[in-house]
């Protein structure tokens, strides 16, 4: 049984104004009726944790612990405050994560929806999967599966996802090519998702970046280690700046928030 995570007090007034905005209330007043539109993208943040070298990890396909207790629960408050948390198919089948809040006294009501990028649907997942067993403890939402086509009939994957209310969702790729991020984003918005948390991993990392513009908050833990070559990096393909920026150190890592302000020579 693992430590209960606690948040350390500096965590909320230094995320306080890099979270999404809060959904407007369930009962608008009658007398001032909202007439707005629907947005074409959710509120984006992107988010992981990193060593000095800028790897995700020391290998492609292997889970590496780096965010200390203290920077693990502000990255488990943070994931209370989105609809959805996304990750690239890699990371679903090295991690096999929960995708949830474990914070103590987090309520369903506050878990993020799992997303999973797997256009070719490689993630194995069986009812032992962490995540599906999170939804089935009530601890978490059950994950939607992007998917570039319709597996084959008969696949069991599919009957255990639906069985805890998860979905595959068919999103197609042209020329086989990866989904552009507008496209992921504007299904996000269209399935009622009004803010993602990216998580990563670096492929799905460093193809956002590349997009700047759809990418509202940025908050990054840095691991005071060095993984050394061979190891799985976030360096997006052009110069990325931020503005608005803030630090917080929290225990051993030090956390970076702020806001994209250009993206140069992609
Ligand atoms: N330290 C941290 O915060 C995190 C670490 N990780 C680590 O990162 C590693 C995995 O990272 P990567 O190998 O870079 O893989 P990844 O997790 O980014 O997954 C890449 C895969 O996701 C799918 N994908 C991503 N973007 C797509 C797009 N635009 N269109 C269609 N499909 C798309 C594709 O199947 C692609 O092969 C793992 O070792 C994991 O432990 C992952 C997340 C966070
Ligand atoms: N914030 C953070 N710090 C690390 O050291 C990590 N390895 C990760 N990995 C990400 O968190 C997911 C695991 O989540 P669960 O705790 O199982 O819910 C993993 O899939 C990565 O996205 N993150």
């Amino acid at each position: 049984m693992s430590t209960p995570l606690e948040l350390p007090a500096s965590v909320s007034p230094f995320l306080s104004t890099y979270l999404p905005p809060a959904s407007p209330s369930s009962s608008p007043d009658p007398l001032e009726p909202e007439e707005t539109e629907p947005a074409s993208r959710p509120f984006v943040t992107l988010t992981y944790a990193t060593s000095l070298d800028s790897h995700l990890s020391i290998a492609p396909g292997v889970q590496t612990a780096l965010s200390g207790p203290e920077s693990k629960a502000l990255t488990h408050h943070l994931r209370t405050f989105h609809d959805a948390i996304l990750i690239g198919a890699s990371t679903a089948v090295a991690d096999d994560p929960g995708l949830n809040s474990r914070l103590p006294g987090t309520t369903l009501s506050q878990q993020p929806r799992p997303i999973i990028l797997d256009p070719t649907f490689r993630w194995q997942l069986t009812r032992e999967s962490r995540v599906l067993r999170t939804t089935r403890d009530g601890q978490g939402l059950a994950p939607w599966v992007f998917v570039a086509k319709e597996p084959e009939a008969g696949d069991v994957r599919v009957g255990v996802l639906e069985e805890v209310g998860g979905q595959l969702v068919v999103l197609e790729q042209e020329d086989g090519k990866e989904w552009g991020w507008e496209k992921i984003l504007a299904k996000l918005a269209e399935l009622g998702i009004k803010s993602v948390m990216v998580e990563g991993g670096a492929r799905v990392a460093n193809g956002l970046l590349k997009r700047g513009d759809l990418v509202d908050s940025v908050v990054v833990t840095v691991a005071p280690v060095y993984l050394g070559k061979g190891g799985v990096n976030v360096s997006p393909e052009g110069v990325v700046r931020f503005r608005d920026v803030a630090w917080c150190t929290l225990g051993r890592d030090v956390v970076m928030a702020g806001r994209v302000e250009l993206v140069e020579g992609v």
